[in-house]
């Protein structure tokens, strides 16, 4: 058995949960406020206990409510990485990062180094000398991101690492843990409130509902698809999966779809470009006129929600499983029954390529 494999109970928190994390895959835990995300995690870094459960992490036991075993956190071989940074403020940034090293036993010197170049991978060189305090939120969260992975963790836990930034902060660290999880192949479970953290991070999804999984699956499958009821909440966006290209995507039909590339995007790389129901036009034929992304599709289903109808495609052809969000006034004139014939149409301006 290798990885992580979780079974544990807590009546006090009203979970009951299974989870396995394979070596080297990210897991995005998504649910509503309260389903237990943040205890989860909590107990895999050994700072609760459950009622009954059993946690391993490669060969080795961490926790075992029958056998009497608890492996305290420090000994986990796991690392949390928090909202806020939580460095220890009367040390600089790179002592902050030597922390890890100097625990597994590294000289001082070599613990030295191993920070410089942590600190230099998550674009805070430079900042080794000042105190958490001389440091805004965003860099604070990069130094705890460099001591995070110093410390070698076998998996890395994060909870909402992105939540504590600004706007304008979380793209970057967004796309230096992409980078860092992807290229060194380490395994993770990271809290997300955010469609967008596990789609560009996240090989699977579990969604949890009061304390209990109710769907899992590869990310892309259960975001395009959602079962529950809070997926199908969070998610409901478009997506098309092909190989970037320097203005979009392409699939592996060969349809190209236009839109706004994100810079973490490498040409002729995995990517999945993203746009919401609302923003997909319906016509009867072929739309002229501005350039657009256009596809005919077969209507399969057309379902009430609220104010407006949601339009899906058949599962076959270029435009499979497309949504699209229409006024119940024009999903009449346009007679848009299953089986109808429409063209679904949807600005690049609309369109957002993400890493797939
Ligand atoms: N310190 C605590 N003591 C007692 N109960 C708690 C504590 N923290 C959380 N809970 C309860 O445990 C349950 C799970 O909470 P948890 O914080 O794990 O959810 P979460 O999914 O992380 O929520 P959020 O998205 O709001 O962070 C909730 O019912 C919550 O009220």
């Amino acid at each position: 058995m290798s990885g992580l494999h979780l079974r544990a109970a807590l009546a006090q928190r009203d979970l009951d949960v299974e989870l396995h994390v394979a070596p080297g895959e990210v897991v995005a835990l998504l649910g509503p406020n309260g389903s237990g995300k943040s205890t989860l995690l909590s107990l895999v870094a050994g700072l609760l206990q459950p009622d009954a459960g059993r946690i391993t992490l490669d060969e080795d036991v961490l926790l075992d409510t029958d056998a009497g075993t608890h492996v305290p956190p420090h000994r986990r071989g796991v690392v949390l990485l928090a909202q806020q940074a939580l460095l220890f403020p009367h040390l600089s940034a790179a002592d902050n990062v030597a922390f890890g090293p100097r625990a597994r036993g590294r000289g001082r010197g070599a613990a030295r180094a191993e920070a410089v170049r942590w600190l230099d991978a998550v674009g805070a060189d430079g900042l080794g000398a000042r105190k958490p305090s001389e440091l805004s939120g965003g860099q604070a969260q990069r130094v705890a991101v460099a001591r995070a992975l110093a410390a070698e963790p076998r998996l890395l836990l994060l909870d909402e690492p992105m939540e504590a930034l600004d706007v304008a902060a979380a793209p970057a660290l967004r796309q230096l843990l992409r980078t860092v999880l992807r290229t060194q192949g380490r395994s993770a479970l990271l809290v997300t409130h955010d469609v967008l953290d596990a789609l560009v991070l996240a090989d699977r999804v579990v969604v949890l509902e009061s304390g209990r999984v109710v769907e899992s699956g590869p990310t892309r499958d259960v975001l395009s698809r959602p079962r529950s009821a809070f997926a199908a909440r969070v998610a409901g966006l478009n997506l098309v999966a092909g190989t970037a290209v320097e203005h979009g995507l392409r699939t592996t039909d060969g349809v190209l779809v236009s839109g706004t590339v994100d810079p973490a995007c490498v040409a002729g790389e995995r990517a999945v470009a993203v746009f919401s129901p609302s923003a997909v036009a319906v016509h009867p034929s072929r739309p002229d006129g501005s350039p657009r992304n256009a596809v005919e599709v077969v209507v399969a289903s057309v379902e009430p929600r609220g104010e407006q109808v949601r339009v899906r495609a058949v599962e076959s052809g270029d435009g499979a499983g497309l949504m699209a969000d229409v006024t119940v006034g024009a999903a009449a004139e346009l007679e848009l029954v299953p089986g109808a014939r429409a063209w679904f149409a949807v600005k690049a301006a609309e369109v957002v390529v993400h890493p797939g």
